[in-house]
């Protein structure tokens, strides 16, 4: 019917062409966005910000929005990993940014969840005791990344260290396994319109009760951790640390350690 020529698939020639001209396309915005690094440092120390560069609540919205955005062929992971790569890229040529990781006996999964969530570009340690990702974190562009294990409750300490806040839950895909650490630094957490906030009681009564204690206040908890007499929830939502429906909570010793964006897949 004469139409087979057009039907034709391209050359690996002619594909590889257009790749190349791409690429080409790519570096000339990446270079360009990443011209802007000094420009964001300049303007935050005018704004008088002179302390850690990091907006996690900014990095949730620009990756919604480019997963909300029209694609054909990149997948919802691509798009993750390059833009956090990019970011974290940006934000290591603003300021010492740097990560330091706990990971209980086998830190691996830890390592590589990092990595996931805060690119290749900031210098990473591996230490031996969760207190001591604590106090790196503490260090100016300090990040903490500390796995979630039955057998520490390092979140506990954050009670008594108002400043550090858990800022990410890891990984931050549902479908990259369940969140099995958090990320820890003196950051100011905002609302990003989809979040989880992460609250500590000492309260004997089991994690089933404590949930259905906090129902009627209207807070969808749901159980994360628990050791030495502690345990860590997650309440669906935006919960301010002097939260009214989190007034008659069941413990003595209680508080909200942060908050954090929901997976991007729920
Ligand atoms: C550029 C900024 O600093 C960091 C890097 C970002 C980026 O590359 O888009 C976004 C948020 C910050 O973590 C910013 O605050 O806008």
């Amino acid at each position: 019917m004469g139409t087979d020529a057009a039907k034709a698939p391209p050359s690996l020639e002619e594909v590889r062409w257009r790749l190349d001209a791409i690429d080409g396309e790519l570096l000339k915005l990446l270079d360009e966005r990443a011209s802007l690094a000094g420009s964001v440092a300049a303007a935050k120390r005018a704004a008088g910000d002179t302390g850690f560069g990091l907006r996690p609540g900014r990095e949730a919205l620009i990756i919604r929005r480019l997963l909300a955005a029209p694609r054909s062929a990149a997948n919802d992971a691509l798009v993750i990993r390059i833009w956090r790569e990019i970011m974290s890229d940006n934000l290591s040529r603003q300021g010492p940014y740097h990560l330091a990781v706990w990971g209980g006996k086998d830190p691996t999964r830890t390592v590589e969840l990092t990595r996931l969530r805060f690119g290749t570009a900031p210098r990473l340690q591996v230490l031996p005791e969760a207190k001591d990702v604590l106090g790196a974190a503490k260090t100016p562009w300090g990040v903490g990344v500390l796995a979630l294990t039955p057998d520490s409750n390092w979140w506990g300490r954050l009670l008594a260290e108002p400043k550090l806040k858990v800022f990410a839950a890891l990984p931050c895909l549902n479908r990259w396994g369940p969140q099995a650490a958090l990320a820890v630094a003196e950051v100011e957490v905002e609302p990003t319109g989809g979040d989880q906030t992460f609250w500590v009681t000492d309260s004997p009564k089991s994690a089933a009760a404590i949930v259905e204690a906090l129902s009627p206040s209207g807070v969808a908890a749901e159980p994360l951790a628990a050791s030495g007499g502690l345990k860590l929830f997650s309440l669906s939502g935006f919960f301010q640390v002097n939260d009214e429906r989190l007034a008659q909570a069941p413990g003595k010793l209680t508080g909200v350690i942060g908050a954090a964006p929901t997976p991007f897949d729920l």
